[in-house]
Formats: C-alpha cells, sequence, structure tokens
C-alpha cells in the first residue's frame, strides 16, 4: 500500500471493508480525498486502454437516428442497419420529454447523496428483497480487480412492488422515465422484429423480447488515477435491447466492429443512447450484435448514467427465432433459459464478449 493512501486506510482490507462491505462505496472512498488509487482498482495493463486504440477524433462514430423523421422506412432501416453494424446507436427526438430525463438524472444523484447508512438498507446483505441492490463495482466476489462504479440495481416487478421497495428518494423519477421510454422500446422492437420477418409484436413476442426490466442508477466518482482503472470494464449486456440516459461527461466507448477501435459516444443533450444485448444476437441468429462496451474513469468530475436493460422473461427459453432459420439458415446458438444465462453473466467478472460463449452450440 502506498504512503497516501496508508495515511487514511492501513491495508488492503481495509480499503475493501470501507467500500464494499460498510457501504461507503467508491463514491466515499473519493469523498475521502485519497490522492492514488488503491491496489485493488488497478486493472491488468491490457484492459486500460486509455489512450491505446481509443481515437477520440475518429470519424468513425456511432449512428444518431433522428426518430420524428415521417419517413419511417427510412427510419427503421437506420435502425437494422446500426443494429447489424455497430449494435449501437443514438436516438434524438424519441418522443421522451427533456423533464423526464432531467428528472431521472436529478433523482440519481438525489439517491447517491444519501448517507451511507440510507443507501446500506439496500445492499445485498440487507436489501429487502434481490430485486432491489445497492452495490459497487461489478462482482466484487469474483474480481481480481474492482471497478470504480457504484450502482442502485431495480428489477421491475409491479409498480405495487416498487411503492414498496424501492428507496423514496428515486422510485417515482425511476418509474416515470421507465414508462416513458416504453413507446420507444415498442417502435425499436417492431423495427428489429419486422427485419427478422417478425411481423408482429405479439404477446409471445413481446415476452420474449421485453417481459422483465431491469433499471440501474450508476455513479462514478472522481478517481484519483483513471488512468489504471476502469469504470465499467469490457463487457456486452444480456439484455434484448438497453436505452442509456447518460449526463454530459462523457466516458462510455464502443468497440468498432470494423476496425477494432475503441469508439467514444459523446453526450448528445437529449439523446439516448441504444444498444443491442446478447439475448437479441442469440434471437437473431448472430444478424444483430451485441458489441463490446467499457467506461473510462475520469479524475475531474463525478458521472452517473442510467441504463434500462430491456430483457426476456427470466423464465424465457431463447434461441435463434424460428422466422429467421425456417428459411435454412443454420442455427447459431441453442435455446437456453435466460434466467440461466443472466446468472452466468453475473457470477464471473466481465470478460468482454464472452458470456455469449454459453449459448454456442
Ligand atoms: C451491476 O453492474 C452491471 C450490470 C450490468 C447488467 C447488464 C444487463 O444486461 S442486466 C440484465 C439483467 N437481466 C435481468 O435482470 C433479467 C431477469 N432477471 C433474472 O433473471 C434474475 O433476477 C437474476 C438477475 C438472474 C437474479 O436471479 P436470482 O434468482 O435472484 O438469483 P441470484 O442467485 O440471487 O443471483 C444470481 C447471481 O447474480 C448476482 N446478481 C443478481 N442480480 C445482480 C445485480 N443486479 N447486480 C449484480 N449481481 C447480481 C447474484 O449476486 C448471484 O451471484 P452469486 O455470486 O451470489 O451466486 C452491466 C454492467 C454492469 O457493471
Ligand atoms: O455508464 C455507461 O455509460 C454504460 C454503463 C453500462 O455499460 C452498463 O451499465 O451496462
Ligand atoms: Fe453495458
Amino acid at each position: 500500500m502506498n504512503q497516501t493512501l496508508a495515511a487514511q486506510f492501513l491495508t488492503r482490507d481495509q480499503v475493501t471493508n470501507f467500500v464494499v462491505h460498510e457501504g461507503n462505496g467508491v463514491k466515499g472512498l473519493s469523498e475521502t480525498g485519497i490522492k492514488v488509487l488503491p491496489d485493488q482498482y488497478i486493472q491488468p495493463f491490457e484492459e486500460r486502454l486509455i489512450n491505446f486504440h481509443v481515437k477520440e477524433d475518429s470519424d468513425e462514430s456511432i449512428p444518431v437516428i433522428d426518430m420524428s423523421n415521417l419517413d419511417e422506412k427510412s427510419v427503421s432501416k437506420a435502425v437494422c442497419d446500426a443494429a447489424e453494424e455497430w449494435g449501437f446507436f443514438q436516438v434524438i427526438n424519441h418522443g421522451v420529454s427533456m423533464e423526464v430525463l432531467e428528472n431521472m438524472k436529478t433523482a440519481t444523484h438525489r439517491f447517491f447523496g444519501l448517507p451511507v447508512e440510507e443507501k446500506r438498507k439496500f445492499s445485498r446483505e440487507k436489501s429487502l428483497s434481490t430485486n432491489v441492490r445497492f452495490g459497487t463495482s461489478f462482482s466484487p466476489h469474483a474480481e481480481k480487480a474492482l471497478e470504480w462504479k457504484d450502482y442502485l440495481s431495480l428489477f421491475f416487478v409491479s409498480e405495487a412492488e416498487a411503492s414498496q421497495l424501492w428507496p423514496d428518494s428515486c422510485r417515482s423519477e425511476t418509474l416515470e422515465y421507465m414508462n416513458e421510454t416504453k413507446p420507444l422500446v415498442k417502435k425499436l422492437l417492431r423495427f428489429l422484429g419486422e427485419n427478422l420477418n417478425v411481423t408482429e409484436l405479439d404477446k409471445t413476442k413481446e415476452s420474449l423480447f421485453m417481459g422483465s426490466t431491469r433499471i440501474n442508477l450508476n455513479y462514478y466518482p472522481i478517481c484519483p488515477n483513471p488512468e489504471l482503472t476502469v469504470g465499467v470494464g469490457r463487457h456486452s449486456d444480456v439484455s434484448s435491447l438497453t436505452i442509456l440516459l447518460q449526463d454530459e461527461i462523457g466516458g462510455l466507448h464502443v468497440r468498432s466492429l470494423t476496425t477494432g477501435r475503441w469508439v467514444h459516444v459523446p453526450p448528445i443533450s437529449g439523446s439516448l443512447v441504444i444498444n443491442i444485448g446478447d439475448a437479441m444476437q442469440i434471437m437473431s441468429n448472430g444478424r444483430y450484435k451485441s458489441v463490446e462496451h467499457r467506461v473510462l474513469a475520469n479524475s475531474s468530475y463525478n458521472r452517473i448514467s442510467v441504463p434500462i436493460f430491456v430483457n426476456p422473461k427470466p423464465e424465457s427459453v431463447i434461441g435463434p427465432l424460428l422466422e429467421v432459420i425456417e428459411n435454412g439458415e443454420k442455427p447459431v446458438y441453442r435455446d437456453i433459459l435466460y434466467t440461466d444465462y443472466v446468472k452466468h453473466f453475473f457470477r464471473k467478472a466481465h470478460d468482454g464478449k464472452k458470456t455469449i460463449d454459453f449459448a454456442n452450440i
């Protein structure tokens, strides 16, 4: 342990205890004013990549799609092309009001600004339900190097359950954000489905594409040595589709499928970032891509983001859709129980695109 940190925390275990077990999170650690990153946050060289293969001034960028374009066919084509070529895009004029988005960001800051004793009520150890979880990093028990991020993860069951279990400080704003994005989610899924010969988003398809929802409130505090660590390590989401609200700080990077380079996702005021998740890659038999992404830490600003993970129902069996393989296409994934897939994801550290190997034939 280095000299500066030793003045505040004597051992590595004391840091882990303070951050993970006492529930102070990396926000608490950052607010002690530490000047040097504790050892357990130091990522292996190849995972840091701060200047390596990152081209800020690159002519490569994820598509920005204007959802208000009256030519629905061209919007649908842009969405499906982006899902195939990038797995990521931003949408503007998407129908979710600026007020709802701003309220969500304010509520996120309000939750993380609560005293530790209040946030700890939602920790894995204390939470009244596994559907509500306040934590840090991704999977601290499984990780060799921790991530510089705290989160509140909310699995939606019903408004009644949310009113019992979700924190007062952010409940109504989160529910409103979730409800207001639903028409956008349905439209995107309709476009993606039609392109796969799924003619209607009926009850069966709704349950497969959007049968469950998880919302995470992410907090990335100021980091003393961002070049040595990550906010979130390389991963792909296990969702069907993720809708992400980010603030104006930036830091999200996406791996380009054409060049392999890391491309920054620049914050655009009022926009939402959309990405394809593993479940959709599997159901489309690999046509839509669930792409690796990661978040850099930074030394100047606290950053927040709020992803809505739109998922199959946990008890759904997912595999390449009949509509996709009935024309003779060879299935490249097997059928799996979605909840088994998600458990596999949560039980290991982030490892890029490896989760989907679980579904390989
Ligand atoms: C957190 O930082 C993240 C998160 C992400 C997430 C990206 C996504 O795409 S999330 C989409 C998730 N999908 C769903 O929520 C679908 C439906 N849900 C389920 O199938 C289940 O709720 C479940 C998530 C599988 C949990 O099932 P349960 O019966 O409660 O099983 P457990 O035994 O309690 O949990 C299994 C295993 O996972 C760990 N875990 C569960 N939930 C979370 C969570 N929200 N955050 C972290 N870890 C979680 C749990 O601890 C268990 O592990 P053990 O080691 O204890 O066995 C992307 C990037 C991020 O940085
Ligand atoms: O914070 C971000 O911009 C992205 C977070 C993310 O990838 C996730 O929570 O799955
Ligand atoms: Fe993600």
